[in-house]
């Protein structure tokens, strides 16, 4: 047996708060000890007598516990009775409005024996397990935890249905939290599967003040690392430790894992959405061990039933809104290849013909100068003819190219409007301005010299152009696309006729 200086040092050492006194056979003693957990426990200080202070110390009844809530001063009467070797067992207490656990011990030593009074911060979750049978209060105390649990579980639920997408993140962190809080763990997290469901990667983390965080380093676990907990998981769908120290060696790696993030209890459990294992939601202790009871076990399914929801919502949205996108896009590019003309790569006639009609609305509204352009490109067939339908194509490529880099004001539009007939949309251009856009054009095509043996004109290709334009100073109300097409095709007509190779402008009539 060891003798009462070998206690004295283990009480002063020991977690939970003590007042203590020791009693040697045939001697009376005593003077009252309280150790170092016992002096932060109860507000005491080494300046002050510690009779007089454990003397004034107010025990007060827990207002959560009793109707009453009447403040009771015990005095020292309970450390006084626990001194005499009365039993006492108090769980109904609060000091300076701390939760406290009473509770009388007597140990007997070589010669003599101790006679303490423990303290311990009351947290009835962590004691309903150590209950007596028939102990009312406990048994009070778990009903009213359970219901407090409920009200959580079901205003977080509340919060979850009325959270919009981007706000799912703060819910689960936040839930996270309140279950920590609820269970007084150290750590709560989640992990979750990749698509392929050979990965976990930690997602969220919570963890208490003063406890370190380990959501960086736990990205990408593939289940080799931790065999014997995905096991447990994938089979059972829960996985609880008491005792890190006691697991056994098929957990071998799982053991070493938690000592090296200092964890001594811990307890996760599966998350499943439409029947299917998405990750786990867990639990660890880090600064004490924690015997984890079935209403934990209950209150973690819950929040992870809650959080898999979510997360499986968040992802059906998320999805939509892929498939949505990509619909979108695939519908734009579709719009555009409706719009073009294949070989040229231009605007097709209906395109072009809804720019116009659109443009003419604005010209006419604004009161702004509109030009519309035909063009031809000179003696085609004969070089069609000569060259072949492929190198007619080519030629065809080679304008289009060089009338898309020609005219490239904001609202300036180059159509395919036939075989090798072009019309080109000038807004805010007058007729005189036009004319002045399409003969640069003529030279750039002359520079470009693109040979046309059979032609009467040079020996390069030419085109010729009709244009016309929106009268500025008249009433242009009654002007339709029709009549503006109209009239560019009479001056390319004219233009033609007139020899080929010229712009020719015609107001309209
Ligand atoms: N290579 C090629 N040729 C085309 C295409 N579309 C129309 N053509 C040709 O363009 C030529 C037009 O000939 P015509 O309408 O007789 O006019 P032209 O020979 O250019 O004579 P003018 O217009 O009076 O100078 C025809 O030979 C058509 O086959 C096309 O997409 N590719």
């Amino acid at each position: 047996m060891l003798l009462v200086s070998d206690y004295q040092v283990l009480l002063e050492r020991l977690p939970i708060g003590l007042i203590y006194q020791c009693h040697r056979a045939g001697k009376q003693f005593s003077a009252t000890t309280a150790n170092q957990a016992a002096y932060k426990l109860l507000s005491l200080n080494g300046q002050q007598d510690l009779q007089t202070q454990l003397n004034k110390i107010e025990f007060e009844m827990d207002p959560e516990l009793s109707s009453s809530a009447k403040k009771i001063c015990l005095d020292a009467t309970l450390i006084k009775q626990a001194m005499n070797g009365d039993y006492i067992n108090r769980r109904d207490l609060m000091v300076d409005s701390r939760p406290l656990h009473l509770q009388s011990e007597i140990i007997p030593t070589a010669d003599g024996e101790w006679r303490l009074l423990c303290i311990q911060p009351r947290d009835h979750r962590l004691f309903v397990q150590a209950s007596e049978t028939g102990d009312i209060l406990n048994a009070e105390i778990s009903l009213r935890d359970t219901l407090a649990f409920d009200k959580l579980i079901s205003r977080l639920s509340t919060q979850f249905i009325n959270t919009s997408q981007k706000d799912v993140e703060p819910r689960i962190n936040e839930t996270l939290a309140a279950l920590g809080e609820f269970c007084q763990a150290d750590r709560t997290y989640i992990f979750q599967f990749n698509n392929q469901l050979n990965k976990q990667s930690n997602t969220h983390e919570w963890v208490r003040e003063g406890i370190t965080q380990h959501i960086d380093e736990l990205q990408n676990l593939t289940e080799n690392i931790l065999p014997w907990f995905f096991k447990h998981i994938r089979q059972e769908g829960i996985f609880v430790i008491h005792d890190v120290d006691k697991i056994p060696e098929a957990g071998a790696s799982e053991q070493a894992l938690f000592r090296l993030e200092d964890i001594q209890s811990v307890i996760c459990v599966a998350m499943y959405a439409a029947g299917q294992l998405i990750g786990f939601v867990g639990c660890d202790m880090v600064a004490r061990q924690r015997q984890w009871s079935e209403a934990d076990i209950r209150r973690i399914k819950l929040v992870g039933e809650m959080i898999a929801n979510a997360l499986q919502s968040q992802r059906y949205l998320e999805s939509l809104e892929q498939t949505r996108q990509e619909l979108m896009s695939v519908n734009q590019r579709l719009q555009h290849l409706a719009q073009k003309d294949a070989l040229t790569g231009l605007a097709n006639r209906r395109h072009f013909d809804n720019t116009l009609d659109m443009e003419l609305r604005r010209a006419k509204r604004q009161r702004l100068p509109l030009s519309l352009a035909l063009l031809d490109i000179d003696m085609f067939k004969a070089y069609n003819d000569h060259y072949g339908h492929p190198t007619g194509d080519a030629a065809l490529k080679s304008l289009s190219l060089l009338l898309q880099k020609h005219f490239q004001r904001s609202g300036e539009l180059v159509g395919r409007y036939g075989g090798e007939e072009f019309a080109i949309i000038l807004p805010g251009r007058t007729i005189e301005q036009a004319a002045k856009d399409f003969a640069q054009l003529q030279t750039k095509l002359a520079e470009q010299a693109i040979t046309h043996p059979c032609s009467t004109i040079t020996n390069s290709l030419t085109i010729s152009v009709g244009i016309c334009a929106l009268p500025l100073e008249n009433d242009v109300k009654q002007i339709t696309t029709t009549r503006l097409i109209a009239n560019a095709d009479q001056a390319l007509y004219q233009a033609k006729k007139e020899g080929r190779n010229r712009v020719i402008t015609r107001p309209i009539e």
